[in-house]
Formats: C-alpha cells, sequence, structure tokens
C-alpha cells in the first residue's frame, strides 16, 4: 500500500525529480519504491539533477553509450563517492531509447548482488537518457589480461574470475534473464578486485509459457524435476522452459523462443590492444562475433545456453589469450563457430576439459544447459571452491591501484566540457551546437581532451 502522503508527496515533486522517478511512474514497483523510500530514509532525490552532478572524466564509449564517472556536488563535493553515469542519446541508434530503458529496468532487478551493479538512479528528457551505477575503477578484464606479460591468466585467476561470472550468470537466468553479451569488455573489476558485469542491453527475458505439453528445463533423458540435484533450483527453473526437448526441436525452431536477429554480431567497442595506456580506447576491430553461439547463428531459438558457451569462449581467451575460433572476416569466424574444433594446447587439465564441455556446438549436450549454473559449478576446476563465501575473498587476484580514479585534476577542465556537452544537449539552439550526422556529438567533445 501507498500511503497517501506518498501520492502527495510524488505531486509536490518539481518536474526534475518526477524525471529521477523516469519512465513509468505508475507502475506499481515504483511506486512501492517510493514509499519505501519516504518511509525509510528520505529520498536521494538530486542524485541525478544533472545540474548537481560534475563530471570527472569519460569511463568509456560503447555503440550504445557513453559512460561518465560522475559525483554529486552537494553530497559529495569531494569525490569521495563517485559513480558511473552512462548517457545514451536517444538519437544516436536506432531504438536507443528501448534499448537504454530495457538496461535500466534489468538494473532496477538487481539489488543485492555482489556481482552485479545496481541501478542508483535515471534521468530522462527528449535527447538523452541515462542512468547511474556504482563505479568500477579496476576497468576491464580485457585490460586486465593485456596488462599481464604473456596476454594470459593462471588456472588459478581464471577460476577465480569464471567462478564470479558463475554467480551474476546464475542470477540472470534464475530470473529468466539470458544476458547474452558475455565478453572481457563487458566484466569489470570493482574496487575490491571482485568482478561486476555491465552492458545489459542485449539481455532478453525468456517467454514464459503454459507448462502443459511443455517440457521443463532439464535432460532430455531425465525430465523429471526430481532429477534436477538442487531443489530449490529445479523450483526456479520451472518457470522457464522450452516448447519441446532435444536438439530435434531446437533444429526445428520450435523452441518457442525468439530468433537470434537481435544478437549484436556488428562491431563493437573492442579496445585495441597497443592502445592500453590510460583513456586510450579505440573501436577498431570486431569482438562480439567471437562469442555468439552457434545455434544464434543457425537463427535456432536459443536460451540460456548461449551464455554458457560464451563462457567457453572467454575462459579459453583467458587461458591462451585469443578466442578460439577467430577468423579472418566474420564470415570465417561463423564457419568456424558452426564447424571448427577449438584447439588446445599443452597437457589437457580440469580447465580445458571444461571449456571443451562449454564449447559444445549442441546446447542440449552443453554444460549447463541440463542443471543450469549448479552443473558447471560441480564440475572438477572448481573442486574444492567454497562458493558461499566468494564474495568474501579479501585478496582477489588483482587490486585497482588507488590513484586509478585519480583523475580529479583535470576536474574542473573535464566540468567544463561536460557540462557544455549537457547544455548543448538541453539547448540545440545554443549558437555552439553543432550536430554531426552519424555521429554522436559527444566524440566532437571528446576529441578537444
Ligand atoms: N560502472 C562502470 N565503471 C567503470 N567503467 C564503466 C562502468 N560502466 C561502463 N564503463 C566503461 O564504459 C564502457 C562502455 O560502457 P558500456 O559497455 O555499458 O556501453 P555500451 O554503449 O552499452 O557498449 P557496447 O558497445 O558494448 O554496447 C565500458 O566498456 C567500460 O569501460
Amino acid at each position: 500500500m501507498i500511503p497517501s502522503c506518498a501520492i502527495a508527496y510524488i505531486y509536490f515533486l518539481p518536474i526534475k525529480h518526477i524525471c529521477y522517478l523516469h519512465t513509468n511512474i505508475v507502475s506499481l514497483s515504483c511506486l512501492s519504491k517510493i514509499a519505501m523510500a519516504i518511509n525509510t530514509a528520505p529520498p536521494a532525490p538530486d542524485l541525478l539533477d544533472l545540474d548537481n552532478l560534475r563530471a570527472i572524466k569519460v569511463l568509456g564509449k560503447g555503440a550504445m553509450g557513453t559512460v561518465f564517472l560522475v559525483h554529486h556536488m552537494s553530497n559529495d563535493p569531494f569525490a569521495h563517492r563517485p559513480f558511473a553515469l552512462k548517457v545514451v542519446e536517444k538519437s544516436s541508434l536506432r531504438h536507443a531509447d528501448r534499448r537504454a530503458r530495457h538496461e535500466i529496468s534489468v538494473l532496477s532487478r538487481f539489488h543485492n548482488h555482489p556481482f552485479l551493479p545496481y541501478l542508483i538512479g535515471s534521468f530522462e528528457n527528449h535527447e538523452i537518457i541515462c542512468w547511474a551505477t556504482p563505479f568500477c575503477p579496476g576497468g576491464d578484464l580485457n585490460e586486465l589480461r593485456y596488462r599481464q606479460n604473456d596476454r594470459a591468466f593462471s588456472s588459478a585467476v581464471i577460476r577465480f574470475y569464471l567462478a564470479e561470472i558463475i554467480c551474476a550468470l546464475e542470477h540472470f537466468h534464475l530470473q529468466g534473464i539470458v544476458y547474452r553479451d558475455l565478453k572481457p569488455e563487458n566484466i569489470l573489476v570493482q574496487q575490491s578486485g571482485h568482478i561486476t558485469l555491465t552492458d545489459f542491453d542485449l539481455s532478453r527475458n525468456l517467454v514464459q509459457r503454459k507448462p502443459d505439453n511443455l517440457q521443463i528445463y532439464s535432460d532430455p533423458q531425465e525430465n523429471s524435476p526430481a532429477n534436477l540435484k538442487n531443489p530449490h533450483l529445479a523450483g526456479k527453473f520451472k518457470r522457464f522452459i522450452i516448447s519441446k526437448r532435444g536438439k530435434h526441436a531446437l533444429n526445428n525452431n520450435m523452441t518457442g523462443l525468439k530468433k537470434a536477429k537481435s544478437a549484436r554480431v556488428s562491431p563493437v567497442s573492442r579496445r585495441n590492444p597497443d592502445d592500453f595506456s590510460r583513456n586510450e580506447r579505440s573501436n577498431s576491430f570486431v569482438g562480439t562475433e567471437e562469442y555468439v553461439a552457434p545455434e544464434i547463428i543457425r537463427g535456432d531459438g536459443h536460451e540460456f545456453a548461449v551464455d554458457w558457451w560464451a563462457l567457453g569462449v572467454l575462459g579459453y581467451e583467458m587461458l591462451y589469450g585469443t578466442t578460439p575460433f577467430k577468423g579472418k572476416s566474420r564470415k570465417e569466424t561463423f564457419q568456424k563457430i558452426l564447424l571448427g574444433r577449438p584447439e588446445f594446447f599443452g597437457k589437457p587439465s580440469p580447465l580445458t576439459d571444461l571449456i571443451r564441455k562449454l564449447l559444445e556446438k549442441d546446447p542440449t549436450r552443453r554444460l549447463g544447459y541440463r542443471r543450469g549454473a549448479c552443473e558447471i559449478k560441480e564440475h572438477e576446476f572448481f573442486h574444492g571452491l567454497k562458493w558461499d563465501v566468494l564474495k568474501e575473498v579479501v585478496r582477489p587476484p588483482f587490486l585497482p591501484l588507488k590513484d586509478e580514479i585519480g583523475v580529479i585534476d583535470d576536474l574542473v577542465k573535464c566540468e567544463i566540457y561536460i557540462m557544455e556537452y549537457f547544455h548543448k544537449l538541453k539547448n540545440p539552439s545554443s549558437p555552439l551546437w553543432s550536430p554531426t550526422p552519424n555521429e554522436c556529438q559527444l566524440n566532437v567533445l571528446l576529441s578537444e581532451f
């Protein structure tokens, strides 16, 4: 129940605060959040009042948005608790606003997960949509890998990161969401050294269908829920089902799941390995397609198992410093994904066995297909790992240096640029405004940095 004072409070909120409450103000979840905020602590309404945010620097730019490091001028004047603000120009991409809202809605479902970000707040006007999440000062796993001598991680480091990623994906899947964009660039390192996933615009809710004449998400040979080892999981998975079981159904696109045409396989922001000195980033080569599962290329229905495939690609890349199916062209990469066998070097190990089982082309035979994350957690590579206390590990493999946040020197300059940017966005008729077609206007500003 929403107390009437809450409604009154909303009524008297200034417009900009109502923006903070974003998209669907009448939605129950939103109202209950407001009610909770009012009942517990005063809301942090100014958080995404852009006039009160100061930009420190640009953290990164992707296909959809630009991410700034910002801080709140009155609550945190010395920028001790900066956060990431992702800004998407509605005109920058087709359906940019829809994708942005989708990302916000996915984020708003994560509250207290150690390896997933949460939504601090959001703002929308007719030009931009932006939202804030906690800042991850350690960069991403790709950057980190390139800082290693042989551009690969040790088996122990891979074990740690894969374990955390599995926990994050498990949380996604238990909510019925398939992530679909697992790649090292989307795995950020928090101040604590633990990872967090980012970039959810490609994620998707799987359809829920009535259980009658449909099979639950389990082994084709053992299709009783009782056979799922973890009864808690069995209950959860009941909600997410595929229409017919096995390969035959998949090959005939009988899964009832949407085809993969929305999956991004176009160039994305994979950074140029030679440009990893601070702040130098490049969009120069293509990344995501190397992670695409065979069933996506085939256009079959696809589901959670695509994330386990991508986990296999990721594990391989962390181990050998290169992805397993990389070709000279997209066509060749896709051919290799569909037909090629990953090449393993050196002695077989539990890690290579895990990767091999994740890179199984038939999704129904892929590790993780039958019982989700549980099945992967039980693999020999993770024997002895205490999953419950993973988040308590105080010495993760790499800790971001404190001074990696230390960019405050340029604060004033950045502030001027960024505020000017927002000013221009809000006042397109301003004489300074010079929109460049097909180009995010921010690039113009960034090139001046
Ligand atoms: N919370 C954060 N902390 C630190 N850096 C971040 C954070 N969020 C994003 N970034 C940086 O900004 C970059 C772009 O962010 P993101 O991947 O979310 O944008 P995008 O436009 O959706 O990218 P893509 O092209 O992959 O779709 C990231 O690669 C990362 O370097």
